[in-house]
């Protein structure tokens, strides 16, 4: 294509960006004017326009990202954020007004997320499409899709939680054939890795549908030599789908649009928090002592491996479980924007700007409401004065009054990690199922010690990496051994 053209079409990509924010910015502006009631709101002071940190000025080459740089939401989103959410709590309350335009005897050290991740990717695999991704060698094949799955995560590091933004947008726009276009034009490196790491996605979700319905069309034997015999979830929604009146059939890019959306809602958040208890019982012995206890007398009584049910039923498992789920969500807030006038009910009143009391918000349509879901989590208020402190022991205790008081909406143990509605996540047991598993497993068998400092990182899935090292390279090493008898 000759330059010209290419940057004619730059040239009409940027104005038609240029002229949707500047769209944008007005019909904002707007609201603020003829629905003031969030003004009243009490919340932080955002930074500056012109004092954003110096590292995202570095981004600043287009007017999009002034947009979106402003405001509180550099602290609000940022991965290292956990001070300031702790402060919001604390100073603000239930309601919160933000601004912004926008391995001695075989020892080990294993990057346990890089393990957790391709375990958990499995177990989605196998029971939830009934199909194989990895054996689990160390053999790895790079153009997999347990590969491409992979990046995801690294590649949304590197784009940063502005260009994600960008990635919100540019989804938006136009067709499917425009976007491809608009990606392979733009001098965005990471957004042409998204878009490669799409591609792989979507051609092996459709490999596997397409392999499965041949197997249910050409009859029994073939779906029973499957690995799940035809009993996972997407043979059963293909017989299901199969036998439905035409108007209620769901069209197949729907079906094998599920795989992805399994994948993604399936595996970092349930190999994040696995990941995140191996870390505390690294870092507390004598937790994972009580845990292997614990185990190796419940495997003993069974004579081998545990029943679900009993595995399910061990009680300080389930309390280590649901305390790491309290404290440590892999999924830390929730975006909702209502698409209509709302009135947003209250806990508890709130303090106004100008003195008064508030019991419900009215929130005009299109606001984005950012839901923290570790505020609620951690509502000393609710959870008593320890609400920051990571303590198995309080699930078998007992629970205060007030937790049962609050009627908090969580589907999980009073929880928020898995929201609670119509649109709670669908996969909590099963992720409570592989939690537990893969901890009887490992801890039953082996020892964990820490080695290298881990911060984690407060990115969409809170995120291991070194503490001196890449940031933007999710890992977790810690120390393995076998464990002793006594141990
Ligand atoms: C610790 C692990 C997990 C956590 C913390 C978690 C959390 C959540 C949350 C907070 C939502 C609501 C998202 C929203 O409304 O925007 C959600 C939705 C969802 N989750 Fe999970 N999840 C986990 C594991 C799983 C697993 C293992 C699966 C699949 C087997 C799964 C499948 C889904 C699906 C399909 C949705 C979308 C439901 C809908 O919108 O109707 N999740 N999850």
């Amino acid at each position: 294509m000759p330059l010209r053209k290419v940057i004619d079409m730059l040239r009409g990509t940027v104005e038609c960006l240029f002229i949707y924010f500047i769209c944008l910015a007005i019909w904002r502006q707007y609201l603020r004017f003829t629905k003031p009631e969030l003004d009243n709101i009490p919340g932080p002071q955002p930074r500056s326009f012109w004092k954003g940190k110096s590292n995202l000025y570095y981004e600043m080459f287009s007017f999009t990202r002034v947009f979106l740089i402003t405001g509180s939401l550099p602290d609000y989103f940022n991965a290292n954020g956990w001070k300031y959410h702790r402060y919001l709590w604390k100073t603000y309350g239930p309601a919160i007004k933000m601004k912004g335009l926008f391995g001695e005897l075989n020892t080990f050290q294993i990057d346990m997320l890089s393990w957790m991740g391709r375990t958990a990717l499995e177990l989605i695999g196998q029971s939830g499409f009934g199909h194989s991704f990895d054996d689990l060698t160390e053999d790895y094949d790079e153009h997999s899709y347990s590969a491409a799955i992979k990046k995801v995560v690294p590649v949304t590091f590197r784009m940063s939680i502005l260009r994600v933004y960008g990635l919100y947008y540019i989804v938006k726009l136009g067709s499917a054939a425009f976007r491809r276009k608009l990606i392979s034009i733009l001098p965005w490196p990471a957004m042409k890795e998204a878009r490669d790491i799409a591609d792989v996605l979507h051609k092996t979700s459709l490999e596997i549908y397409q392999a499965k319905k041949k197997a249910i069309l050409e009859g029994n034997q073939e779906v029973t030599d499957q690995i799940s015999q035809g009993k996972d979830i997407l043979s059963i929604l293909m017989r299901a789908n199969m036998e439905a009146s035409e108007d209620d059939r769901l069209p197949e890019d729907e079906i094998y649009g599920q795989i992805a959306t399994f994948t993604f809602a399936g595996m970092d958040t349930t190999s994040n928090a696995i990941a995140r208890i191996l870390w505390l019982l690294s870092q507390h012995k004598d937790v994972q002592d009580k845990l292997r206890s614990e185990l190796r007398e419940a495997m003993q009584n069974a004579g081998g491996e545990l029943p679900y049910d009993e595995l399910v039923a061990l009680p300080f498992m389930d309390a280590i479980c649901r305390e790491t789920m309290r404290i440590h969500s892999p999924v830390w807030q929730l975006l909702r924007k209502p698409n209509k006038d709302i009135l947003l009910p209250l806990s508890k009143p709130i303090k106004t700007v100008d003195g008064g009391e508030m019991n419900e918000i009215f929130v005009p349509k299109g606001t984005t409401v950012m839901c923290g879901l570790l505020a609620s989590n951690m509502n000393t208020e609710i959870w008593g004065p320890d609400a920051f402190e990571w303590k198995p022991e309080r699930w078998i205790e007992g629970l205060p009054k007030t937790v049962t008081d609050a009627h908090l909406p969580g589907i999980y143990s009073n929880l928020m990690t898995f929201s609670g509605g119509s649109r709670a996540c669908i996969g909590f047991k099963f992720s409570q199922l592989e939690m537990k598993t893969v901890l009887a497993t490992l801890i039953s068998k082996f020892e964990f010690s820490p080695t290298q400092e881990i911060i984690w990182r407060m990115t969409n899935i809170v995120t291991p990496a070194l503490a001196h090292g890449d940031h933007t390279k999710p890992q977790m090493p810690l120390m393995v051994k076998l464990a002793t008898d006594s141990a």
